[in-house]
């Protein structure tokens, strides 16, 4: 009875000390002016909600920064891409971003926290002690100053940082994405050593920076301990004439104010520094020439129904400051014509498609389809009614059957119909998994040439009145080129076909022949015409090509 007694009293003494903890908390939740994230406390004011709703203001921020300059480099013409290494747009759209995500919404936040209880201290001050505020002037004019110092160097010690990273990106990128030729010619030490000097240079740039933000910390420290020593010695020189009470309260105030002040303008250099992030970001959507979106002729559906393309006097240049790589070309090429492009690299030959898909505008000149110049009809109606099998076959990280069909417009049947053609069925069967089969990035599970086979099924599928084929089957054995060219003949019969080939044996059975040199078109007309020329360019190519291939 004696033991149960005494469990008992020991029980409700356990109770009763919880009761006073929990008292005590209570009590506790009542004073504090910031709420510090505990469940069930109830603040009287939570900055959180009241000064700043980080969700939907700088979060919102962020996305619509993000969306727009993704937007402009999505739209960017191809003069962008040729002058801006993709290491410097990953740097955007992955440092800078972090920084405008991450970083800035934490720091405003806090910078929001840290004014507000500064602003309810001063008030407070100012209620007990009103002669407080002439203190704060002087002080506020030293950290304002200091701040503007110092703001100059840190941005452009930011910047400095942020544009260090581009190159090292870009080296990365290469390397990963070349990591089998560096191996095979034993380059892994010389981009290892390329790789450690641009970290250098990296990490030398955010030394600077941060040794900027530890300087200004200093001088803020200097100022802050200057002005408490002032407030203590002038409180200590007055003794006897202010009240020992007040002369602690406004000692504690200035310690807790101007330490608070410090922290603000620290934290005000800091996110201004990094806002060169959002300047960056701002820069791609204010300053990134978007593709020209205005037209005067919408097509209708159908077009091309015919396949009728025809140059006249094309004059193409990459960039304004180089020469060009059309001169003049006019051609014209019938309705369900077969037309090979023949001549030697760096003729011109994928430069025509370029034009083609107005990829970059012409100088001079006009290419008409069906009639309708293509230069007055919306890019996206014009490059979606076009197929072409490219020189380097893209493929997308996802399973085949996204790959053939990523609108879900046609059906099983279809797409295993398109791989027969293109002779990559056989191959995708011993796979096992059928469509669903997952290509990895850039299609790295399949050889070049299966690649453009897929790429092949793909315009198969597509069925457009015009096909352009660009070194399509360079990567393959001649058998299966030959069985392509076969699949081509029957399944664009009634289609236009342009084949950009450096192989004569591809082209020799077109309808015509376009020989290219040096941007211009130096021959043209039926293959047996040109053959039956005994001083033809086609017969010199023809010699060449069977003089290396014997040699
Ligand atoms: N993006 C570009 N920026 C600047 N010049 C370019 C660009 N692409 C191609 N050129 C230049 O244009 C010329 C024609 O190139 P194009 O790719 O059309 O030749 P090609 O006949 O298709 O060669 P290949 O058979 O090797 O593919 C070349 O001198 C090339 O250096």
């Amino acid at each position: 009875m004696k033991k149960i007694r005494k469990i008992q009293k020991k029980h409700s003494k356990v109770k009763q000390t919880q009761h006073r903890k929990l008292q005590l908390n209570k009590g506790c939740s009542r004073t504090p002016l910031f709420k510090h994230h505990k469940p069930n406390q109830k603040p009287i004011f939570d900055v959180n909600l009241v000064v700043i709703n980080k969700q939907t203001v700088t979060i919102q921020a962020s996305v619509q920064l993000h969306k727009r300059a993704l937007r402009a480099v999505l739209l960017a013409p191809m003069h962008f891409f040729d002058a801006n290494p993709t290491g410097r747009i990953l740097n955007r759209f992955s440092k800078d971003a972090d920084e405008v995500d991450v970083f800035l919404p934490q720091r405003i936040d806090g910078i929001l926290q840290i004014l507000s209880t500064v602003i309810i201290s001063l008030v407070s001050a100012a209620v007990v002690i009103p002669w407080i505020l002439i203190g704060v002037v002087p002080v506020l004019i030293a950290f304002a100053v200091l701040k503007n110092i110092f703001n100059a160097s840190t941005r452009q010690m930011k910047r400095l940082s942020n544009v260090a990273n581009s190159p090292l990106f870009a080296h990365l990128n290469t390397t990963t994405q070349g990591l089998s030729t560096i191996e095979a010619y034993q380059e892994r030490n010389s981009f290892t050593e390329k790789s450690e000097k641009l970290i250098d240079v990296t990490t030398t740039t955010t030394l600077l920076y941060d040794t900027c933000m530890r300087c200004i910390g200093l001088w803020l420290d200097l100022i802050t301990s200057i002005i408490v020593v002032v407030t203590a010695a002038v409180l200590v020189s007055t003794k006897g004439s202010v009240n020992p009470a007040l002369a602690a309260l406004a000692l504690t105030l200035c310690l807790k104010v101007v330490g608070l002040m410090r922290e603000t303008v620290r934290m005000m250099n800091e996110v201004e520094a990094k806002f060169t992030s959002v300047e960056r970001l701002n820069h791609y959507i204010e300053n990134i020439d978007v593709e020209p979106s205005s037209f005067q002729c919408n097509p209708n559906d159908q077009w091309p129904n015919k396949g009728d393309i025809k140059f006249s006097n094309v004059e193409m240049t990459y960039r304004e400051s180089l020469a060009p790589v059309l001169k003049n070309i006019s051609f014209d090429i019938q309705p369900q014509q077969k037309v090979g492009v023949v001549g030697r690299t760096g003729a011109g030959k994928s430069s025509l498609i370029t034009a083609l898909y107005r990829l970059v505008e012409l100088r001079n000149g006009h290419i008409n389809i069906d009639g309708i110049n293509i230069s007055l009809i919306p890019l996206n109606v014009l490059r979606s009614r076009l197929s072409t099998i490219p020189q380097d076959p893209v493929m997308f990280s996802g399973t085949l059957r996204y790959n053939l069909d990523p609108f879900d417009n046609y059906t099983d049947d279809d797409l295993w119909n398109s791989l027969e053609k293109a002779h990559i069925k056989k191959k995708i069967l011993q796979l096992d998994k059928g469509l669903q089969l997952l290509i990895e990035e850039n299609g790295d599970n399949f050889s070049v040439g299966e690649r453009q086979l897929l790429c092949l099924a793909r315009a198969i599928l597509r069925k457009r009145k015009i096909l352009i084929l660009d070194e399509a089957t360079a990567s393959v054995d001649t058998d299966t080129d030959s069985l392509i060219q076969k699949t081509i003949k029957e399944a664009f019969s009634n289609c236009t076909v342009l084949t950009i080939a450096h192989r004569l044996k591809t082209v020799m059975n077109s309808d015509l022949l376009i020989i290219m040199e040096n941007g211009n078109i130096i021959e043209t007309g039926k293959p047996e015409d040109l053959l039956a020329v005994s001083s033809s360019h086609l017969n010199g190519m023809l010699t060449a090509e069977t003089s290396i291939s014997h040699a």
